[in-house]
């Protein structure tokens, strides 16, 4: 598909309009591996619009309603008999589809090749293939060591209940491993080994398997989770807290603004929620009453220097570039897992945010924004890397670069395909 930019220009400090944001790509995606694990008993209610979760949504729904043609067909040995042929899914730049799959097919009985976008075959699985292996499953790589495409080879048995893993890399293997874990004959002892990033995400896992009937213990680095049934519940996903930090990046960098967001709660399982607290520093106000949360502004001095990211990664880019678009000259942690994601993004962060001047140092596990040199330009062009939260981190600059060019627009799909026609509605202009 050809890739277009587009002019992003906004006249005015101002922000005012109400914004109804899609489903957690997070929760949804979770959602659509325990509905497809319970036969169809788990239901998932208010589905996200989000590309990755239609490609998840599409492989997995397939599934359910091929076990239920089997299911309806036994004793039909022409149905039953047939050998089906080896499928190759192919699941784009979504990495949660990617890990959530491969333990999926992983312990079932069919082959499979699972592969993804060139950036996918890019992003580490070793960590995640390595731990189903020893659990007793027979996974292959199909061109590099290490990295998609993976062939699974079905014909699962489980060989034992213990496994470690390591908790640094990326919580997504452990979300993948949990997922599963009830359909383990055998149930799952889970060693968290070292440091647990992400750890609200595995949380959000826990507890979505909980809403599903499924129990848990979670005793020092131990999650243990034992054979058990689904129950017949739905589940449902509550709007993106990750997308809801661009309306908070761009009430932060406008003079004056009230935005209400519908359908987001001061309790959520999305750690990506913590946004409210972060963007208190800059002086925005998040009030939660009839039935959303209303942003308003309030021009303050900001005191924060140091902000720690490893619990929230996708919010690190929405708030180092407000940080820079202010002058703000705060220290970052947590950053650590930022460059195997859908780009190297401090990469990216670093490329793009020296355009207005602003450096992004690294100090061993500290980045600094220096921004002594910081001028805001009359134009500015945003390289995106095919990742969306630099699309859309970055576009909220239109608020003071009076024309700012995106690369590749449509990039925003995977998460929020929405976002576009949404600017428009609290008066950016798009050309
Ligand atoms: O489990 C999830 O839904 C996610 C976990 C996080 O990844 P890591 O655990 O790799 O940091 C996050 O960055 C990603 O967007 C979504
Ligand atoms: C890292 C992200 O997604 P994923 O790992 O699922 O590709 C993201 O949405 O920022």
């Amino acid at each position: 598909m050809a890739k277009h930019n587009i002019i992003l220009t906004k006249p005015g400090k101002m922000a005012n309009g109400t914004v109804q944001l899609t489903g957690s790509k997070s929760e949804c995606n979770r959602a659509l591996v325990i509905e497809a694990l319970s036969g169809g008993k788990v239901k998932v209610e208010n589905i996200s619009d989000a590309a990755d979760t239609v490609t998840l949504a599409g492989i997995l729904r397939t599934e359910v309603r091929e076990q239920e043609l089997e299911m309806s067909s036994q004793g039909n040995s022409l149905i039953s008999d047939l050998q089906s042929p080896i499928s190759e899914i192919n699941i784009g730049p979504a990495g949660t589809a990617m890990r959530f799959l491969t333990a999926y097919y992983a312990i079932g009985d069919q082959e499979v090749i699972l592969t993804g976008s060139e950036r996918m075959k890019q992003r580490p699985i070793g960590i995640l293939v390595d731990a189903l292996r020893s659990l007793g499953a027979h996974i292959s790589y199909e061109e590099n060591e290490g990295y998609p495409p993976i062939k699974l080879k079905g014909n699962f048995e489980q060989q034992t209940r213990k496994i470690s893993i390591k908790g640094d890399i990326s919580s997504q293997y452990i979300t993948a491993l949990l997922l599963i874990a009830a359909r383990l004959p055998l149930g799952l002892e889970l060693h968290i080994e070292g440091d647990l990033t992400s750890r609200p995400y595995v949380e959000m896992t826990l507890a979505m398997l909980k809403q599903a009937g499924i129990q848990h213990s979670w005793q020092d680095n131990i999650i243990t989770i034992e054979k058990q049934d689904f129950a017949e519940t739905s589940l449902w996903v509550e709007p993106d807290w990750s997308a809801a930090s661009y309306w908070y990046s761009i009430a932060a960098l406008s003079d004056e603004a009230e935005i209400f967001l519908p359908g987001l709660t001061s309790y959520s399982l999305q750690g990506d929620s913590v946004i409210t607290e972060l963007m208190a520093n800059f002086g925005i106000t998040s009030q939660f009453k009839n039935g959303g949360v209303y942003l308003t502004k309030e021009p303050k001095p900001i005191f924060r220097k140091i902000f720690d990211l490893k619990e929230c990664p996708d919010l690190a880019q929405t708030v180092i570039v407000v940080c820079a678009a202010l002058g703000h000259e705060a220290s970052f942690t947590g950053l650590e897992t930022l460059k195997i994601k859908e780009t190297d993004r401090i990469l990216a962060l670093q490329t793009e945010l020296a355009k207005m001047g602003v450096k992004l140092i690294e100090k061993g596990q500290v980045y600094k924004l220096d921004c002594s040199e910081k001028q805001i330009p009359q134009r500015m062009f945003v390289n995106t890397y095919d990742d969306h939260r630099m699309a859309m981190a970055f576009a909220p600059l239109a608020i003071l670069i009076p024309e700012l060019e995106i690369e590749d627009a449509d990039v925003v799909e995977k998460s929020y395909p929405a976002f576009w026609t949404d600017l428009m509605k609290v008066g950016f202009s798009i050309a």
